[in-house]
């Protein structure tokens, strides 16, 4: 780790134990992190900054756990079993946390594009771009107009309808790396069709991220079309 990624990894440790610190006094954050409290409250007020170790722990330790409860806390369930996760799409900060965590957890294969679906996965795909440094494109199910080529993928759904999803051709390169997200994966339709863009592409798929994963089916499925890593930040 050179010192460049050494200081983001610190400061975003900082921006976890801040997250953290908004619900918690300094004892709590102690009793959580296993860290003194004098040394949590140097760091939260930005005297101090935490060693890597101790930044590496709270980011990808204790720093995915309370993500993944203040994600459940801001999702709701119907009693059909649809879910309104606007709690979490809708916060672009709290999007800027998770996008470390994700990658710190999961050691995807790091992107040159992060493809989604729009619309609900845009702003965890813009997340995770802005995170990586790299550019974000999102599939849609119509076509741009003044926009000449697209890669398309059309699947036939379990409720028999078909769906087809565009993408401007030029988004992704032959050979780029690309991470595969959404804020949430059911039954993986849509993940397969993001996977297929990304293979007409000519694209190396380097991991797949969703924020919740209702049920098992659909994350089993994307896990059958690559050998990359494929993570949900909760699962439902
Ligand atoms: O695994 P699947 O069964 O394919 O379901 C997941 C998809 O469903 C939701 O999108 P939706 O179709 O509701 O469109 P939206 O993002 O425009 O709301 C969600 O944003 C995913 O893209």
């Amino acid at each position: 780790m050179n010192r460049a990624e050494k200081a983001a990894l610190q400061l975003r440790a900082v921006s976890v134990l801040r997250m953290l610190k908004e619900t918690r006094t300094y004892d709590e954050l102690a009793a959580l992190t296993e860290l003194p409290a004098g040394d949590l409250n140097r760091y939260v007020n930005g005297h101090v900054l935490p060693s890597d170790d101790r930044a590496r722990e709270v980011v990808s330790g204790v720093g995915r756990d309370a993500l993944a409860d203040e994600l459940e806390r801001r999702v709701t369930t119907d009693e059909e079993g649809y879910v309104d996760n606007s709690g979490a799409v809708f916060d672009q900060s709290f999007l800027d946390l998770v996008a470390p965590i994700a990658a710190e957890t999961f050691e995807f294969d790091r992107p040159d594009v992060v493809l989604t679906a729009a619309t609900d996965g845009i702003t965890l795909a813009a997340a995770m771009a802005s995170y990586y440094g790299v550019r974000c494109a999102y599939a849609k199910q119509s076509k741009e107009t003044a926009v000449e080529e697209f890669i398309e993928s059309r699947q036939r759904l379990q409720s028999g309808i078909e769906l087809t999803y565009y993408l401007p051709a030029a988004s992704i390169d032959a050979g780029e790396t690309v991470l595969v997200v959404d804020d949430l994966i059911r039954s993986g339709e849509t993940q397969e069709l993001l996977l297929d863009i990304t293979e007409r592409a000519g694209a190396d798929v380097g991991g797949v991220f969703t924020l919740i994963a209702v049920g098992t089916d659909g994350v089993e499925r994307a896990r059958e079309r690559t050998d990359a890593p494929v993570g949900a930040l909760v699962e439902f």
